[in-house]
């Protein structure tokens, strides 16, 4: 198949060599460009992905195929298919693919692309397709940088090929836990041992923490939105970014203080990025479109932010017992009852410090979506709760890291 037709937009960049059956390494492309690792395939083409599934599943089944070769040695690999030949799988034709949504995402498509062999052999990849202004709020470069020396430690799911909108990954065999799976006390220690390894890893580059930097230019983003809509519009007029500008200054100043340790951060650790396989006891951390070089307590104060679950309900939040459960398992994974009471408290104080941090950071990422995203959801009304909830832990977050403080200078 060629470039033409609605939905398909460009080829292959030297993968289409590939989908022949050929061996050759694809060229590179602007995804190289903007930072993709150089081992990993790529293709120039894209996806429309405003079409219906019907409509767009014809250029969906070209992205594993463009970028057959390396794909399929992993399929083959995982599958013990083919014994490394590239011939028998680009011979098959479409109807041997099919095709499922996995999920709408807030954010993305993601899609399930299994073929089936004549031997009814089957393997599945997943194709990533970016929702429309990702971008806006998501550093694509970061994130391919990162993956994978994310993917090295054994995170995540593989990725295998990267297209002009989106990413083909492997197909992880997990189920994806529920708010309440993550706040259950087992999978919380498994999930802050995890996290301790996570955030150990090195991520080759600029180690400044991003936060504050993120926060900002989404406050520049949603301070300048107009709306056309009168309602969206009456209600984005409400909101004073002066006051916002302020309190994000103040917390600023303040956590600076605390001098956090910074580590390569998650900085999305919601129920929907973990995964687990329960018979072989895997957790899977998914998703690193948000990851960054961050402070460990901001990581762990927005996973705890994530208690709330789909009904956001910020009662949720761990209380002080089940935070120092987890905070046992994050610092010492192997002996955590012997973790120091003093770095307890110094972790707690961090993290609840952060806590206000996670929702000024989704409160203004909601507004830029509120204006940007295609998804029919009331982002508006996300940034007024997540704002409101700042605003409701603010006097006691900040009495909290105040009196740390001066615990500390007056010895
Ligand atoms: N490689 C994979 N293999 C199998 N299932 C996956 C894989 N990646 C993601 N999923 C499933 O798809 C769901 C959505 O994935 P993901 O969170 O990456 O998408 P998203 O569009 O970024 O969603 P959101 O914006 O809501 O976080 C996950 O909760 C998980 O159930």
């Amino acid at each position: 198949m060629g470039s033409e037709g609605r939905g398909w937009n460009g080829a292959a960049a030297g993968a289409g060599d590939g989908a022949r059956g050929g061996e050759e390494k694809p060229t590179t492309t602007a995804a190289v460009a903007a930072g993709a690792p150089a081992d990993v395939p790529t293709s120039a083409a894209s996806v429309d992905i405003t079409l219906p599934l019907p409509e767009m599943t014809p250029h969906i089944m070209q992205v594993p195929l463009l970028l057959l070769p390396p794909v399929f040695r992993f399929a083959c690999a995982r599958a013990g298919l083919c014994k490394g030949s590239v011939k028998g799988w680009s011979s098959l034709d479409s109807s041997c693919f099919s095709i499922e949504t996995v999920s709408g995402g807030i954010t993305n498509l993601l899609l399930k692309v299994s073929v089936k062999e004549d031997t009814g052999n089957e393997f599945s990849v997943t194709v990533r397709l970016y929702g429309p202004n990702t971008d806006l709020v998501i550093d694509r470069k970061r994130e391919l940088q990162a993956i994978p020396y994310l993917s090295a430690a054994g995170f995540g799911a593989r990725l295998l090929g990267i297209f002009e909108n989106g990413v083909v990954q492997s197909f992880i065999n997990a189920r994806t836990l529920s708010p309440a799976d993550m706040r259950e006390p087992r999978i919380a220690a498994e999930i802050a041992k995890e996290l301790h390894r996570f955030h150990q890893v090195d991520i080759p580059g600029s180690k400044e923490p991003q936060l504050w930097n993120d926060i900002f230019k989404f406050l520049k983003k949603a301070s300048a939105l107009k709306f056309e809509d009168n309602e969206k519009r009456k209600r984005y007029e409400t909101i004073s970014f002066r006051e916002i500008q302020d309190e994000v200054k103040e917390l600023k100043d303040l956590s600076d203080l605390l001098h956090a340790p910074v580590v390569f951060a998650h900085n999305d650790l919601l129920s929907g990025n973990l995964m687990l396989n329960d018979s072989e006891g895997k957790l899977y951390f998914i998703d690193f479109e948000y990851g960054s070089y961050s402070y460990r307590g901001y990581d762990i104060a927005n996973h705890f932010n994530e208690y709330a679950g789909f009904d956001c309900d910020y009662n949720m939040y761990p209380d002080k017992d089940a935070q120092y459960h987890f905070f046992r398992n994050y610092m010492q994974p192997d002996r955590p009852s012997e973790v120091q009471a003093q770095d307890l408290e110094a972790l707690y104080v961090e993290t609840n410090t952060f806590r206000l941090a996670s929702h000024i950071y989704w409160a203004l990422w909601a507004l830029i979506q509120a204006k940007v995203s295609p998804i029919d959801f009331d982002y508006l009304g996300y940034f007024f709760l997540r704002y409101g909830e700042y605003k409701k832990q603010r006097e006691s977050c900040f009495s909290l890291a105040q009196s740390s403080l001066s615990e500390l200078r007056n010895g």
